[in-house]
């Protein structure tokens, strides 16, 4: 375990578990011949991204889009920035957005109010981790795979400032690692 850990929320092994569940109902829930778009939000949906998309058998196609509000701190800023939009055309496509984990809500508000303006056929969400605790505005999600405390979150794609990334886990930070 790196040193800076608290504790570790989801191993590894929890966490493929419920990718293959949450790709199995996604799976499920869309027609095969519904034209869907799987939009991860970098960096932090990264990881979650590429193993989720090996778990949904349906045909999509994929995409990015380019956020940031954290920064290297703690807190969101509450401003949202997009780094990098989409590539791909998805007036008339259901859109499905790949979050690593849903906090205040910030960017997800500033980021589906964003897609719902392009005249698509339908928006859903899907986040691997939320933090209901800290929600600062309305949001719907779809598919969430696990609930957690309100606690600084680190690995498996999520970061405290661009560090613990490649942690094949997701975990605590020691608060005098932040504070
Ligand atoms: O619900 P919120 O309070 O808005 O927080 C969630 C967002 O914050 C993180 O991204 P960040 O802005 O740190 O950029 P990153 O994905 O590049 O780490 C995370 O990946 C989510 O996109
Ligand atoms: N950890 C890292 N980045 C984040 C978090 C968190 O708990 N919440 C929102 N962005
Ligand atoms: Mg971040």
């Amino acid at each position: 375990m790196h040193n800076d850990v608290e504790e570790i929320l989801f191993s590894k092994e929890d966490i493929s578990r419920k990718v293959k569940e949450l790709g199995e109902k996604i799976s499920k829930d869309y027609n095969r011949d519904d034209e869907v778009v799987v939009v991860g939000v970098l960096k932090g949906a990264n990881v979650f991204m590429a193993d989720l998309i090996r778990e949904i058998d349906i045909p999509v196609y994929i995409d990015f889009m380019a956020v940031s509000s954290y920064g290297y701190s703690t807190e969101s800023s509450g401003i949202v920035r997009i780094l990098k939009d989409l590539d791909l055309e998805i007036e008339g496509k259901h859109v499905l957005i790949i979050e690593d984990i849903i906090d205040t809500g910030l960017t997800l508000k500033y980021l589906t109010d964003n897609l719902k303006s392009r005249n698509i056929k339908s928006l859903k969400i899907c986040t691997l981790l939320d933090k209901p605790k800290r929600r600062k505005c309305d949001l719907n999600i779809d598919y969430i795979g696990f609930e957690i405390p309100d606690k600084f979150i680190v690995g498996y794609g999520i970061d405290y400032g661009e560090k613990y990334r490649n942690l094949p886990y997701v975990a605590s930070l020691k608060e005098e690692t932040y504070k």
